[in-house]
């Protein structure tokens, strides 16, 4: 906590993996009463914004939370915070949109081709489509793989990426979660200032994007949720959904009471 002193800290979180469990139905990874008040309380004391993956609106619909920000498909999709209707949302940044009819194509393809292969699955993110082998056995990986790499050949303009036990294909714009990362410090007004701790918390290779960033900055914490050690460009280490539940607990007790604190001092002086 002393990196923390005196400066303002923004919040950024992963989805799945890191407030979810990792489950074996992708559309059942729901988010705890308890990891939920959690996310709310720390909202209610730093700026936060949740990077997914999954679409905006489906990590929306998961986490219920209004008064953050959400970045959804990989932050190609950055939607600023509301304290009413979720769906007043304002949209901040879309940096794809051109490529929503190519995603939609290629999501039909892929979902009339992967019929054959008992378990795979093709989830729509909006801005970028994940193809899930989780459920498939391991002697179909391959098969799975080299059709997802022929259906590819006719769409240079996406690139195809991996993720735990999915193969994901997106925009090959330069756009990642440490692009949006940079965006939402930016349209926070805080990018340039030196009183700001951004702690950007992921559990997933996508989510090195972001820790490279803060490495680069020379500000901010990037914390990996894993069990194992792994090579990151992270700085801490939690190891489950539970751990990052806890510390954001912590986080908000350790912001209370420093605000105590201060009002004791304010008397004092
Ligand atoms: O950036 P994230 O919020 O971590 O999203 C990355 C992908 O997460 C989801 O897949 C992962 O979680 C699933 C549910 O636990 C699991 O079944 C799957 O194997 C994991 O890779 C999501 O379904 C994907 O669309 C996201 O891209």
């Amino acid at each position: 906590m002393s990196d923390a002193e005196g400066k303002e800290i923004i919040m950024f979180l992963d989805y799945d993996g890191t407030l979810s469990l990792i489950t074996e139905d992708h559309d059942k990874a729901y988010l705890t009463d308890e990891m939920r008040e959690a996310v709310k309380e720390v909202a209610i004391y730093f700026k936060t914004a949740i990077i997914s993956g999954r679409s905006t609106d489906k990590v929306q619909s998961f986490v219920k939370l209004t008064g953050i920000h959400y970045a959804g498909s990989h932050g190609m999709d950055i939607k600023g915070p509301t304290n009413t209707d979720k769906t007043n949302q304002e949209v901040m940044f879309q940096p794809a949109s051109e490529y929503l009819p190519m995603i939609d194509e290629v999501v039909n393809i892929l979902k009339e081709k992967t019929k054959s292969i008992p378990g795979a699955a093709v989830e729509h993110n909006k801005f970028c489509l994940t193809v899930h082998f989780r459920r498939v056995d391991e002697k179909g990986w391959a098969a799975l793989a080299e059709l997802v790499e022929m259906v590819l050949i006719n769409y240079p303009k996406l690139r195809l990426t991996q993720g735990r036990k999915v193969l994901e294909l997106r925009p090959s714009i330069k756009w990642d979660k440490g692009k949006a990362l940079e965006f939402l410090l930016n349209s926070l007004g805080i990018a340039e200032s030196k009183d700001v701790l951004p702690v950007y918390i992921g559990d997933d290779r996508t989510d090195e994007d972001a820790f490279k960033v803060l490495r680069e900055r020379g500000q901010g914490l990037g914390i990996v949720v894993s069990k194992t050690s792994k090579e990151t460009n992270a700085s801490y280490s939690l190891q489950d959904p539970s751990e990052v539940q806890e510390f954001l607990k912590r986080l908000v007790k350790w912001k209370q009471h420093t605000l105590g604190q201060s009002k004791k001092n304010q008397f004092i002086r």
